[in-house]
């Protein structure tokens, strides 16, 4: 979106404080019925917590819109092609082309750009880091498959830097980042509104009912997935994956809300990935047992998760 939070190089940030924050909220509020009226949530001290940190979220997401309407208004690019430094034609950002679409405010007013930013903003960026971290904690408890991976890159890379069409040739990886996907899916638990009675065995669901979408239980069904705790990356194998039920894997949701930015993360996700054990070597220093995953609209491990790298020699 063209701006820097510096997430990695503060310690205490704002702006990843007031995310924690709302996500944290979020949880609390729904499992607590009598919080739920707004007039009741927001005279207790932690509703107005969450009205700060909210703030801090549409604060900073106001700036980015006003800053980009500002540039563009300005430079009056819209319909000249741009191209980068490399003199390539380079595509719009997604902000850009919203601005673009909202014809002024008659068709996307500020508040609905804004939306969409904040979904971006988050869908985008808490989901793969997660996953990635997972990633690399189970590549840092399986040696074995952790250097079928570092085989892989070497051989697809060489000493030549990845580029977008290496993505695409990099198969064990995918699966690792399937399975590991499976056992710690970024979104957990997803919910969805009844908009007809639904049938399902001798039961109804009535109209109008929330409905939970545990993905983190589904994924570890033992009918679809044998040894449900097993780190196995060739359960996605095509001849694993053809007859399996195509809603017991689940970690992007599915049907016409799913997720958007699915196939961007998997880029997003290799990329780093390859780049990491090609140069080093993974160890976990936790197991699986010593690890709490808990679930904060992200799944997280609660104390983190320690590892060491030892840079490859080969
Ligand atoms: C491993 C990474 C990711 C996972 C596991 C993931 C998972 C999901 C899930 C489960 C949903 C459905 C949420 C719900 O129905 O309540 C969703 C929606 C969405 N995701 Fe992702 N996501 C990931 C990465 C991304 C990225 C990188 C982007 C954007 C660049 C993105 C953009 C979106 C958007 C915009 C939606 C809302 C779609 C809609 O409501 O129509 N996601 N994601």
């Amino acid at each position: 979106m063209g701006i820097q939070v510096n997430a990695m190089t503060q310690e205490k940030n704002e702006y990843v404080d007031a995310i924690y924050g709302v996500c944290e909220e979020i949880l609390y509020r729904v499992t607590r019925i009598w919080l739920h009226p707004d007039f009741i949530y927001y005279r207790t001290s932690r509703g107005k917590k969450n009205l700060q940190h909210l703030s801090v979220l549409h604060g900073t997401t106001n700036r980015v819109i006003h800053e980009r309407k500002h540039v563009l208004h300005h430079t009056h690019n819209e319909n000249k092609e741009m191209h980068n430094q490399f003199g390539t034609k380079e595509r719009k950002a997604f902000l850009d082309l919203l601005i673009e679409a909202s014809g002024d405010g008659t068709i996307l007013t500020h508040q609905q750009i804004r939306e969409e930013v904040d979904t971006f903003l988050f869908e985008g960026h808490d989901t793969t880091t997660a996953s990635i971290c997972w990633t690399i904690f189970l590549l840092g408890l399986h040696p074995e498959i952790q250097e079928r991976v570092y085989n892989e890159v070497s051989e697809i890379l060489g000493e030549k830097s990845l580029e977008l069409s290496d993505l695409g040739e990099l198969n064990y990886l995918e699966r690792v980042i399937k399975e590991s996907l499976r056992l710690y899916p970024s979104v957990g638990f997803i919910t969805r509104f009844a908009s007809q009675d639904i049938k399902i065995g001798t039961r109804t669901i009535p109209t109008g009912t929330s409905v939970g979408i545990h993905i983190f239980d589904i994924h570890r069904n033992e009918k679809y997935y044998p040894e449900p705790n097993k780190f196995d990356p060739d359960r996605f194998l095509p001849e694993n994956t053809k007859s399996r039920h195509p809603y017991a894997y689940i970690p992007f949701s599915a049907g016409p809300r799913n997720c958007i930015g699915q196939k961007f993360a998997l880029y997003e996700e290799k990329t780093v990935l390859s780049y990491i054990i090609k140069k080093y070597k993974i160890k976990s220093m936790q197991t699986v047992d010593t690890i709490h995953p808990i679930n904060e609209l992200i799944v997280r491990p609660s104390e983190g998760l320690m590892v060491t790298l030892e840079k490859r020699t080969t």
